[in-house]
């Protein structure tokens, strides 16, 4: 029996939900290709997409849009659960957190029976949660600064509400199909470690407020979704591209990792990478003639590391520039993994779905290094 350390190309399952060929640096959602849908899609439609295998009818667009429009207020006590955490949580927690209490509100009684014969709930509890993702990060960044929370609205689209919601202004039209974009290119992405989570924690017949409980706390890790504000960070550290190649250097000697560089799938550029970047170089063109210092001193970071580190295949992933984008649209950095999350919530759905299909508990084995048999010896006895 051989141990494959992170699982690397073990597969987990089998799976009908997006596609990568990660030498090409292709990713597909049920067939369709990621740039066509960051493109001509809406976050709303490719959600549909990835939860029910088909591009949906306008009909039924229509009755899922308006069924995430209505699900988008959260109770009074969920509020309540918000207003007692310190400030200082922050928003990745706070969504871990307050996923997980959902719970209380939506049981599964039924659903715990295992199998997918309770499909009025299943289809409820998705609407359910992926409507309230994008409401409780927007409300939290009002409430750890200290103010009230805008209310969600009926009468925008997924994109345009958060926008509206975290901002309080009425929401600029391009910036919300820019939202929208970024929401589709980070929807889904096969058996990553937070959807590997929902499908552990799912297989279990936890109730699905669990499920994408854990799967938020195993996204907002540093060497997964946690990576985004990482950059920035980085970036900002960095601070001008001529600093980029001995800071670089420096990190690479002392063995520390480039953040928002490699990926276990990609052997080379990441298609989201390419797409963000031009929808970077827009954004940034669009609001003056000159291309801001975090893009520039990005762009010293990937040619430095293509140098360095491309001959291990380690190229930019999803979270290299996803957060120059949204530095330049205003958010705070807190927010960016959040936002990933509100978008994955999507995949993790599907995932869960999926799951339950033909669900068996996840329970792998082990190969043992430890002791062969010891012998207890009470207390006072020990050397
Ligand atoms: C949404 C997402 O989750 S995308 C990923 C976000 N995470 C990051 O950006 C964090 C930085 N990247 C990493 O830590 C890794 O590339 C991971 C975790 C994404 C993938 O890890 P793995 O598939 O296990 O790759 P592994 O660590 O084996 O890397 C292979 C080689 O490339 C090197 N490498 C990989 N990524 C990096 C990096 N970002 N910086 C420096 N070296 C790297 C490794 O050191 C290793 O070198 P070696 O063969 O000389 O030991
Ligand atoms: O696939 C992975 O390992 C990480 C991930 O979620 C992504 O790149 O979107």
């Amino acid at each position: 029996m051989q141990y494959v350390p992170g699982l690397a190309g073990v597969p987990a399952t089998e799976s009908q939900i997006s596609y990568i060929d990660g030498i090409k640096g292709v990713l597909t959602y049920r067939g369709y290709d990621i740039q066509e849908l960051a493109e001509y899609s809406s976050f709303e439609e490719t959600t549909l997409l990835l939860l029910f295998g088909e591009l949906p009818t306008s009909e039924e667009l229509a009755n899922f849009d308006r069924k995430l429009r209505e699900n988008r207020r959260v109770k009074y006590n969920i509020r309540e659960i918000m207003k007692n955490l310190p400030p200082t949580t922050h928003p990745m927690h706070m969504l871990q957190v307050v996923v997980a209490s959902l719970a209380s509100f939506y049981p599964s009684t039924e659903y715990m029976k295992g199998g997918t014969e309770n499909q009025d709930y299943i289809n409820d509890v998705t609407v359910k949660i992926i409507a309230h993702m994008g409401t409780l990060v927007a409300m939290w960044e009002h409430m750890r600064n200290g103010y009230d929370p805008i209310e969600p609205r009926k009468d925008l689209t997924y994109a345009e509400n958060f926008l509206y919601m975290v901002t309080g202004e009425e929401p600029d039209k391009d910036w919300a199909r820019l939202l929208d974009a970024i929401l589709i290119l980070h929807a889904e992405h096969t058996i990553n470690a937070s959807t590997f989570t929902t499908m552990v924690t799912g297989s279990t017949l936890a109730n699905p407020c669990s499920v994408i409980s854990s799967a938020i706390a195993s996204l907002s890790g540093p060497l997964h979704g946690g990576a985004n504000q990482k950059v920035i960070e980085m970036l900002d550290d960095i601070g001008t591209p001529d600093r980029a190649r001995p800071y670089i250097e420096e990190r690479l000697a002392s063995k520390k990792v480039i953040w928002g560089m490699g990926h276990r799938e990609y052997k080379t550029k990441d298609p989201r990478a390419n797409i963000l970047q031009k929808l970077s170089v827009n954004l940034l063109k669009d609001k003056s003639d000159k291309l801001s210092v975090s893009f520039e001193t990005a762009l010293e970071v990937e040619k430095v590391c293509e140098e360095l580190l491309g001959h291990k295949g380690v190229y930019p992933n999803v979270d290299f520039y996803s957060g120059i984008l949204y530095k330049e649209m205003g958010f705070d950095p807190g927010l960016f993994t959040p936002i990933f999350a509100v978008a994955r919530s999507a995949g993790w759905m599907a995932h869960w779905r999926e799951q339950l299909q033909n669900n068996k508990i996840f329970r792998p084995t082990q190969v043992y290094k430890g002791k062969g048999s010891a012998c207890y010896l009470p207390v006072d006895q020990r050397g």
